[in-house]
C-alpha cells in the first residue's frame, strides 16, 4: 500500500532533521503499528503520509505511485482519526456526520456504522453532551465516512475505558478483516500487541526495529522456563533454559516429584521490548 524509502524531513525552522532517512512498507490489509517515545517523529511521519506535510526527501509510493503525484483522489481513499476529537459541539452527532459526509464523493452506510459503534440511540444528541468515549467513537465514525481503503489512527484508544477501548479495537479488526489497511500509533502496548500484524519502533527519527510482535518477543525474550513449586510448605522457583527442556533431567525430576504451582516461559512483553529498543520508559511518552 505504502512504500517509504530513505525519508528525511526537516521542519523549516529547525536545523536538524526530525526524520533521518527512514524506510518501511505498509502492506495492503495489515495493521501496522508505529511506536516510539514522545518526540521520536511518529506524528511527523503520519502527517507526511496523509499529505499534510510535503517538502520531504526520499520516496513515498502509495499504491505504486509517488505520493506527490496523487491529487484529491488520495483523500477519498483514506480515513484519519487523530487523538483529539474535533467536532461541532453545538450540533448533534448526525448533523456533524452530515456536514463531514459532504466532503467526500464516496460514502459508507452511516446508519450501520452508528449502530456498530453504539451511537445510534444518541445520534440526535448534541455533541457537547457526549462523554469523551462517545466523542472518540464519533471520531472513528468520521474517519470511516468515505468508506476508506486505509485508516490512520493516532492513539485511538487513549482515554477510553476498557469497554469502549474494546469496541474500538473490534471495529479496527473488522475493518482489517474486510480488507482495510491500518497505520496506528499508540502508547498502549497491550492494544498494539492485540491489533498489529507488524510494528516499527522509531527513536529520534530513526527506525530501530520492524517485525511482528511475535517475532520481536522471540528475539527479545529470554527463552527460559520458570517453575514455581511447593517445598516445605513454601513456594520456591527454579529457572531452566528452554532449549532441550524435554531432556533436562533436573526439570523433569522437579515436575515429577514436586507440587508445581505455575510454569511460565520467559517471553517478554511488547512493553519490555519498547523499553529495550528505545531506551525510554513508557511513562515518558505523552
Ligand atoms: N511544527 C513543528 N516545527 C518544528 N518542530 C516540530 C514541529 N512539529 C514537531 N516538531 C518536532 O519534531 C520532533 C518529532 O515530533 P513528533 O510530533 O513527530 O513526535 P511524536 O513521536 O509524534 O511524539 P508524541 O508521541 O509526543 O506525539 C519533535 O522534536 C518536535 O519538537
Amino acid at each position: 500500500m505504502f512504500q517509504v524509502k530513505d525519508l528525511v524531513f526537516t521542519y523549516p525552522k529547525n536545523s536538524e532533521p526530525t526524520l533521518k532517512g527512514i524506510s518501511f512498507e505498509i502492506k495492503k490489509g495489515e495493521i501496522f503499528g508505529f511506536l516510539g517515545p514522545s518526540g521520536a517523529g511518529k506524528s511527523t511521519t503520519q502527517k507526511i503520509l496523509i499529505k499534510l506535510l510535503d517538502r520531504y526527501q526520499g520516496q513515498i509510493l502509495y499504491d505504486g505511485k509517488s505520493l506527490l503525484d496523487w491529487d484529491q483522489r488520495f483523500f477519498e481513499d483514506i480515513g484519519v482519526s487523530f487523538e483529539m476529537p474535533i467536532h461541532f459541539s453545538k450540533l448533534t452527532a448526525m448533523e456533524n456526520i452530515e456536514f463531514f459526509k459532504k466532503l467526500y464523493k464516496r460514502n459508507t452506510d452511516i446508519d450501520t456504522l452508528l449502530k456498530k459503534v453504539g451511537l445510534w440511540e444518541d445520534r440526535n444528541k448534541r455533541v457537547s453532551e457526549f462523554s469523551k468515549g462517545m466523542k472518540i467513537r464519533l471520531n472513528f465514525v468520521r474517519a470511516m465516512l468515505n468508506d476508506p481503503k486505509m485508516l490512520f489512527l493516532d492513539e485511538p484508544t487513549n482515554g477510553l475505558d476498557p469497554l469502549n477501548a474494546k469496541i474500538l479495537k473490534d471495529l479496527i479488526k473488522v475493518f482489517k478483516d474486510q480488507g482495510g489497511t491500518v497505520f496506528i500509533t499508540s502508547h498502549i502496548m497491550a492494544d498494539i500487541d492485540q491489533l498489529c500484524d507488524r510494528v516499527a519502533f522509531i527513536v529520534e527519527g530513526e527506525i530501530k526495529e520492524i517485525d511482528s510482535p511475535r517475532n520481536l518477543k522471540i528475539k527479545y525474550g529470554k527463552r527460559t522456563i520458570k517453575v514455581e513449586y511447593l517445598e516445605d510448605h513454601q513456594t520456591k522457583n527454579k529457572v531452566f533454559p528452554m532449549d532441550e527442556i524435554g531432556q533436562n533431567k533436573d526439570f523433569l525430576e522437579l515436575i515429577q516429584t514436586k507440587t508445581v504451582e505455575t510454569i511460565h516461559s520467559g517471553e517478554t512483553t511488547l512493553e519490555d521490548i519498547f523499553i529495550q529498543v528505545t531506551g525510554v520508559g513508557l511513562n515518558h511518552g505523552s
